[in-house]
């Protein structure tokens, strides 16, 4: 089955700010995201509703932990019947050679993907950390510990889409945070990339999250982006 290829990053407090938003779209137009925020008040069983309603769903719990750990945690959002589900390619090849494992199998097999570097981090963030790589060396090498464990894809930013196409090939999917559509505000995000832009450069999914859900007209919002990239 094809994805979408806008996921709309549902940053809110709790189910029912959220299903304002969702009641005004349609499940063959774009995917939802659901991260930490909103699946810590909501729960699995708002999340299998939305499911049910047809939308492809992106569970962004970034899972990090030890091997048996995660292997549990992807299999339990795979029984949610989510599209995507995420780890942090810093838990290591075992972490994530041991989700992919767990998810073999199974009747629903999401698309397992790994975080690289969050789009949120430039290179002084990752030399506070001890990584004295630029952003595109970190980014490439955590990308092949993914693939190489096993991983179908990766979440990046779309400034990255090009290498990261060129090292790890056509089908390794790339999911894309840090999507700002021309003239909006950045935010907390500091590897971003217009709509058109990051089609462009060959991204496969976007997160696209304040810009819709801070809006005035998320509906609209959500519109524009997708005419933006017709
Ligand atoms: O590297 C990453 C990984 C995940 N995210 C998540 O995507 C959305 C982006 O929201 P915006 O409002 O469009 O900035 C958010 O839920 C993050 O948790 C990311 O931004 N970068």
């Amino acid at each position: 089955m094809e994805l979408p290829k806008v996921y709309v990053a549902l940053d809110y407090q709790n189910a029912s700010d959220a299903d304002l938003l969702i009641n005004q779209l349609a499940p063959g137009k774009v995917g939802l995201k659901v991260g930490k925020e909103l699946f810590t008040s909501a729960g699995p069983e708002w999340v299998k509703g939305l499911v049910q309603k047809g939308f492809s769903i992106f569970l962004d719990l970034k899972f990090h932990d030890i091997p048996n750990t995660v292997a549990k945690a992807v299999t339990a959002a795979a029984k949610l019947g989510v599209d995507v589900v995420n780890v942090h390619a810093s838990g290591g090849s075992r972490m994530m050679k041991s989700a992919a494992e767990a998810l073999k199998g199974l009747d629903a097999q999401p698309l397992l993907i790994a975080v690289t570097v969050l789009t949120s981090m430039d290179e002084d963030d990752l030399k506070e950390l001890g990584i004295s790589k630029t952003i595109n060396e970190q980014v490439e090498y955590l990308a092949s510990l993914a693939k190489s464990s096993g991983l179908q894809g990766v979440v990046c930013s779309a400034q990255e889409a090009k290498m990261l196409k060129a090292v790890c090939g056509k089908d390794f999917k790339l999911m894309t945070p840090g999507i700002r559509p021309e003239g909006s505000n950045k935010d907390d995000q500091r590897r971003t990339m217009t709509p058109p832009e990051a089609v462009s450069a060959g991204v496969d999914y976007m997160v696209i999250g304040r810009p819709i859900t801070q809006s005035s007209d998320p509906a609209k919002a959500v519109d524009d982006i997708l005419a933006s990239i017709a």
